[in-house]
């Protein structure tokens, strides 16, 4: 006969960056916690894999700006405690139509947050960055303190630390039953868990996961298409060379953004993506085969990239969990108060990682997060629903 096993002070749903941040924040509080992931780490079918992701503090929204202060001061510490470098600062290029409204917000809250930037008129524009085609009327103006994330590295680095800290990790255990109450009762294929709390951050499957304990939250998962184009001249869009990430509004193919990130991880190979895509079950991801993105990613590559070859060399896949308003979901169950949920991350969610695991902590232990979490309430699609403070 097995022991039984603990009653846990928190378990954590998922393993992605945001569960994985959660759990490291529970721990280093001394919360005994068990990180649970469906699948056997590392893998690659959610939404944190892959070697890069972009950082920047350019947000139109200032609650992003600010919360991004804290993230990058944790990031810092991350790095530290793991002793591996996880960020690397490039720069972020923002393109689009100067009169556009996604352009002046974005360079107004800069301003308004008076954060680091520089603006590039069409002269300074084509002598900085002579391998860009920036479309006539477009703004340009560079976010000096974003860069790129080692997202991979990030992630495993994080488990580390939760593991160096007592927390436990069991993968290949997917949750098939959560059974709410003061204790809290979570059922794997393999055994059955209980802890005081809950926290819920299972990316994608979050519908599948929350619907059978009674919540219908709006969210849309897309399958994205993670484009890489082979540079003409090796290295000519190069981290090496302190290309920066950049991110085109409003362009002349697209209804969506365009973003991008040097060449650095496939050497020759720069990824630039399209910020949607088609809809799609998490559990059959690759059944879905629209490529139609990679058509107004070609037009786009060859009109303003034109020392990329436009034609894709490497396509891998990765998805979004989407809300209507593009903001996070962090919040409790409105009916459990000792069920914590991080969802909807909307394609942005990574650089956030560390600040949206110490508010996920801080929802937990019922203390005053230290954001104000106004914009992310499940309470704004169900207008009666309880929410967090
Ligand atoms: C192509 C692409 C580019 C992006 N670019 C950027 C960027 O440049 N900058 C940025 O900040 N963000 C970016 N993002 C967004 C960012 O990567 C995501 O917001 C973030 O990774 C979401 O993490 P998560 O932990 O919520 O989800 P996930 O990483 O999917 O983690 C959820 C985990 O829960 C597990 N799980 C699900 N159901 C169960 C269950 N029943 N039992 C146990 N485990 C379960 C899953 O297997 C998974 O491991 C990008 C995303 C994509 C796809
Ligand atoms: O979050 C980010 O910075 C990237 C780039 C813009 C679109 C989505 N992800």
């Amino acid at each position: 006969l097995s022991p039984p096993s603990p009653v846990y002070d928190c378990i954590v749903v998922g393993a992605g960056i945001q569960g994985s941040c959660a759990a490291y924040h529970l721990a280093k509080n001394q919360r005994k916690t068990l990180l649970l992931e469906q699948f056997v780490l590392p893998h690659s079918r959610g939404s944190s894999h892959g070697q890069t992701r972009i950082i920047r503090k350019a947000y139109k929204e200032d609650f992003y700006a600010h919360m991004m202060e804290e993230s990058y001061e944790l990031w810092a510490q991350l790095e530290k405690e793991a002793g591996v470098q996880l960020c690397r600062q490039t720069g972020l290029l923002l393109m689009g139509p100067e009169t556009g409204k996604d352009y002046q917000l974005m360079k107004d809250a800069m301003q308004r947050n008076k954060l680091p930037l520089v603006i590039l008129n069409p002269e300074e524009f084509s002598q900085h960055i002579p391998n860009v085609n920036l479309t006539g009327g477009d703004g340009a103006l560079v976010d000096t303190t974003a860069g790129v994330l080692y997202a991979d590295r990030a992630l495993s680095a994080v488990q580390r630390l939760f593991q160096v800290l007592g927390g436990v990790i069991k993968d290949g255990q997917k949750v098939t039953d959560i059974k709410p109450g003061p204790v809290v009762t979570v059922t794997t294929a393999a055994a059955v868990y209980q802890a005081k709390s809950l926290v819920i951050t299972v990316g994608t499957w979050a519908s599948k996961v929350l619907s059978p304990i009674g919540l219908n939250l709006p969210l849309q998962v897309l399958k994205i298409n993670v484009c890489y184009w082979k540079e003409k001249v090796a290295g000519s869009y190069s981290v090496n060379r302190r290309f920066p990430c950049f991110i085109q509004l409003e362009s002349q193919e697209a209804s969506h953004d365009i973003y991008g990130l040097p060449s650095n991880e496939y050497p020759g190979l720069m990824k630039v993506c399209y910020h949607t895509g088609s809809e799609t079950d998490p559990d059959d991801r690759d059944g879905q085969t629209d490529r139609s993105d990679v058509e107004i990613l070609k037009r786009y590559v060859s009109r303003c990239f034109p020392g990329l070859v436009p034609v894709p060399a490497v396509v891998e896949s990765c998805m979004y969990t989407v809300t209507p308003d593009l903001h996070f979901v962090l919040d409790y169950h409105p009916a459990h108060r000792n069920i914590v949920i991080g969802a909807g991350f909307s394609g942005h969610g990574f650089k956030f990682a560390p600040v949206v695991g110490k508010v996920l902590y801080e929802l937990t232990m019922g203390q005053v997060p230290s954001h104000d979490l106004s914009p992310f309430r499940i309470g704004r699609f169900q207008p009666h629903a309880g929410s967090a403070q």
